[in-house]
């Protein structure tokens, strides 16, 4: 049975007589154990999705199923024990600022009903877990972003839930702290079985531990599926603009636009290798072959699910016999390649 199933979901807010609809026709399933990313440009509708996941918004239309039972048909106290299955973290961290660290995390158990010697206890034990035994006489102010962040989840993983939900989580984190927090999530879903959801705007933070990511733009689902295919072969314009942008260095305008300019007028190409080393050969075979220079624009290697992909933009000869030959023969080396014709922003 699936985690989280999403059936034809749409969200729409009045504001002042104007409807906003938030959410169009969403479907997607998550299945146990999955790490599955949601990704979209700021707006596109992944927090308020985010929300509908455990009803803290309610849909206008559709369902969402939790481990196969529908949230809308549950009573308002049946949907309060649902939703300690479904824990969920934040950018902001949502520390309580004047309790210490231990505290924090007994808060929820407290809440539970659970006895103060034993919140205790499993507090040290999910502190531990989180590598911050150290700091539980600590207040969130005296901790790192990274720190509040490893409490949040600590505190999260209280309630024993089935399915973990973070929104922009390691958006205010530098990235670093953004590595070990996201190390830390995959030995929870690992270690714990714990389902997890990831809203982020960055492809980054998807290809580092997403098994399978949707992709979101105004309010709709334009792709989805495994994190690997859709890295080789986006299909939407969305997902085509993000992976573009998930480069070293696009934080920095004047390069990127450096690179934009170079890139508009030729044909442009988008190579992918699961082994990055056998690049090198190919490109230099391919010279000598057509004795022709080819532009490379990018490349860089990621890692995408763990497996080192390379991946190349490469600038054609104007010549269309040879642009031709060219694509044949990278096909011909088992190589994804695919034309390039969206600007980067
Ligand atoms: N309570 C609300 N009332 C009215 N409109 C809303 C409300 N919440 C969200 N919206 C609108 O719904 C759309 C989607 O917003 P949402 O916050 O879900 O996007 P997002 O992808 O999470 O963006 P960001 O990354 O900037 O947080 C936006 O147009 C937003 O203005």
């Amino acid at each position: 049975m699936a985690a989280i199933e999403v059936r034809h979901l749409y969200k729409r807010f009045e504001q002042k007589g104007v409807t906003v609809e938030a959410l169009s026709d969403i479907n997607l399933t998550v299945e146990q154990g999955d790490i599955y990313g949601i990704i979209g440009m700021s707006g596109a509708g992944k927090s308020t999705l985010v929300r509908c996941l455990n009803f803290l918004e309610k849909p206008t239309e559709g369902q969402v199923l939790i481990e196969g039972q529908e949230l809308g048909a549950l009573t308002e106290k049946e949907l309060r024990g649902q939703r300690s299955d479904i824990a969920m973290i934040f950018q902001n961290f949502n520390l309580l600022m004047q309790k210490s660290v231990l505290d924090n995390v007994c808060f929820p158990m407290q809440i539970q009903g659970k006895k103060k010697k034993e919140a205790r206890e499993r507090a040290r034990e999910l502190l531990k877990t989180v590598g911050l035994s150290e700091k539980e006489k600590a207040y969130p102010a005296q901790l790192s972003g990274g720190q509040r962040q490893r409490v949040a989840i600590a505190r999260a993983l209280a309630s024993d839930p089935k399915i973990l939900l973070c929104d922009e989580a390691t958006s205010a984190l530098d990235p670093q702290t953004t590595a070990s927090i996201l190390s830390l999530l995959k030995e929870i879903n690992e270690k714990l079985g714990i389902t997890i959801v990831i809203i982020t705007h960055q492809m980054s933070v998807i290809r580092e531990i997403c098994s399978h990511v949707a992709i979101i733009e105004h309010g709709v689902l334009v792709e989805d599926g495994l994190v690997e295919d859709i890295f080789s072969h986006p299909k939407s314009k969305a997902a085509k603009e993000l992976i573009l942008r998930d480069q070293p260095g696009n934080n920095n305008a004047p390069l990127a636009n450096a690179v934009q300019e170079r890139m508009q007028g030729d044909k442009k190409i988008r190579i992918v290798f699961s082994e990055n080393s056998a690049f090198e050969p190919v490109i230099a075979n391919m010279i000598l072959q057509f004795k022709t220079p080819v532009n490379i624009l990018r490349a860089d290697t990621k890692n995408v699910g763990g497996v080192a992909k390379g991946e190349m933009i490469l600038g054609l000869p104007e010549d269309r016999h040879l642009q031709v030959d060219i694509e044949e023969y990278l096909k011909e080396k088992g190589l994804a390649v695919e034309e390039v014709t969206e600007d980067v922003e």
